[in-house]
């Protein structure tokens, strides 16, 4: 062993203290708790029954008709009225590359996303930063998810100092977790919470299709299937434990939370960056795996806290990656056509925003408690998939700020 140094032993505090005894000192005595949601999109709208139109416009496509239409038919249902999105007329206009695969075009896509998707989600942090009440320099941590960033130093340093937090916050970055970015983000947000008291933690989730968005291929139905769902957003949350009576409002205490993979379901969802822009795959029978794994997730779940659910009893926050998905979740577990009613107005007025689209329907599940006083159910699910195929799961209880509204 090293001899002690005089100084250091002269700086050894005269009490003794256990690391079990500082560990203590450090957890937060309640759960991590939702304290406040903001979102927000880019400006350009275009609506569902335009989109085929649109996508075959720019990228010049007009000689497949036989495409065009299936599209249209994706389209008319995909239970989605309109998305908002990066891509324009005059994005295309500057890029024409972006409409061809084969070219080269990832390092402009780099260029252009790492700068609007932080600022995307500095304009969803700031509405949380202001619901929440309190300055940012008292977020201590910082969790930023996309599939947008592949730069360093990334989208979360540039999104800390748009948001001028301390220098000291500390930060994460989760990259290509695709549609479970937000449950995962979410999880973290409660192990950092949890385990370090008096935690502020900035979730922010921001995509844009930008970096995959290219041209119809004859043979590959995965282009016509994503350009039929997916669009641009940001959601951020602020969790914390322990809330401070006067300024923080409990919205969700966070009881669980747990992943889970599918067997046998590697290649179903698969997502790669390459020369012309990030290549994806969705298989078509990803909706029947989800509603064939969904209950074995929430049991284990329940069981993990001794709780007795029943699914009808529930509020639910699943990510609606696409209309066929929510039917299929919510006959494998019996409930009534309302039950995702949150999940499917977020689908109908955004489209599949990936990661960030879980943040958006509990924000609408905050909105309808706020709306009929949190009537009804106390305990709820918050349920997000992507690549792996990767089920996060997370228990979640009323908080005493959406009661008695
Ligand atoms: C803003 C714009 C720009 C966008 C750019 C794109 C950028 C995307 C970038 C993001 C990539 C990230 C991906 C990774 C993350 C995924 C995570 C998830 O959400 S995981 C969840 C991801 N989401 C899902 O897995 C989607 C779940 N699926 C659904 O919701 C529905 O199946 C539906 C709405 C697509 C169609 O309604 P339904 O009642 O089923 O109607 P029908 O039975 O009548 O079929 C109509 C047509 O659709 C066809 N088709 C169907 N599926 C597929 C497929 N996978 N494949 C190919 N084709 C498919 C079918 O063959 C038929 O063709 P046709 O005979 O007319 O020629």
């Amino acid at each position: 062993m090293a001899p002690v140094p005089a100084t250091a032993a002269a700086a050894a505090p005269a009490a003794v203290v256990s690391t079990h005894e500082i560990r203590r000192a450090q957890r937060a005595d309640g759960p991590a708790t939702v304290l406040a949601i903001g979102t927000a999109n880019p400006e350009t709208c275009v609506p569902q029954d335009e989109y085929a139109d649109f996508y075959f416009r720019v990228t010049k496509s007009e000689h497949l008709p036989e495409l065009k239409n299936k599209l249209r038919r994706i389209c008319n249902k995909s239970g989605i009225e309109k998305r908002f999105m990066f891509v324009n007329d005059d994005v295309m206009e500057a890029h024409p590359e972006f409409a061809d695969r084969h070219l080269t075009s990832l390092d402009a896509r780099v260029e252009i996303v790492s700068k609007v998707v932080p600022e995307l989600a500095a304009a969803a942090s700031a509405k949380a930063i202001a619901e929440w009440g309190r300055p940012a320099t008292d977020i201590t941590h910082l969790i930023f998810s996309t599939y947008s960033g592949v730069k360093a130093p990334g989208g979360d340093r540039l999104l800390a100092s748009l948001l001028g937090l301390r220098p000291t916050v500390s930060r994460t970055v989760l990259s290509l977790h695709g549609c479970y970015g937000g449950g995962r983000a979410l999880q973290l947000a409660k192990e950092l919470a949890e385990n370090n008291r008096g935690a502020r933690v900035l979730v922010a989730c921001a995509e844009s299709t930008l970096i995959a968005f290219y041209g119809p291929e004859v043979g590959c139905n995965d282009t016509i299937i994503g350009q039929a769902l997916f669009g641009d957003g940001s959601g951020a949350v602020i969790v914390g434990a322990d809330p401070v009576g006067a300024v923080e409002r409990p919205l969700f205490e966070m009881a669980f939370a747990s992943q889970a993979t599918v067997p046998d379901s590697e290649g179903a969802i698969t997502m790669q960056h390459k020369k012309g822009g990030m290549d994806y795959h969705i298989g078509g029978g990803v909706p029947e795996m989800l509603a064939g794994s969904i209950e074995r997730c929430l049991a284990d779940a329940f069981g993990a806290i001794g709780v007795a659910a029943r699914w009808r009893d529930l509020f639910w926050a699943v990510h609606p990656g696409g209309r066929r998905i929510l039917d299929l979740i919510e006959e494998a577990l019996g409930l009534d056509n309302g039950a995702m009613a949150a999940s499917r107005q977020v689908l109908r007025e955004y489209g599949n925003m990936s990661g960030t689209t879980v943040i958006f329907v509990l924000n609408e599940l905050r909105r309808r408690f706020v709306a009929d006083g949190a009537e009804g159910a106390d305990w709820g699910a918050l349920m997000a998939f992507g690549p792996g195929v990767t089920v996060e799961t997370i228990l979640l209880r009323v908080g005493s700020g959406l009661k008695g509204n």
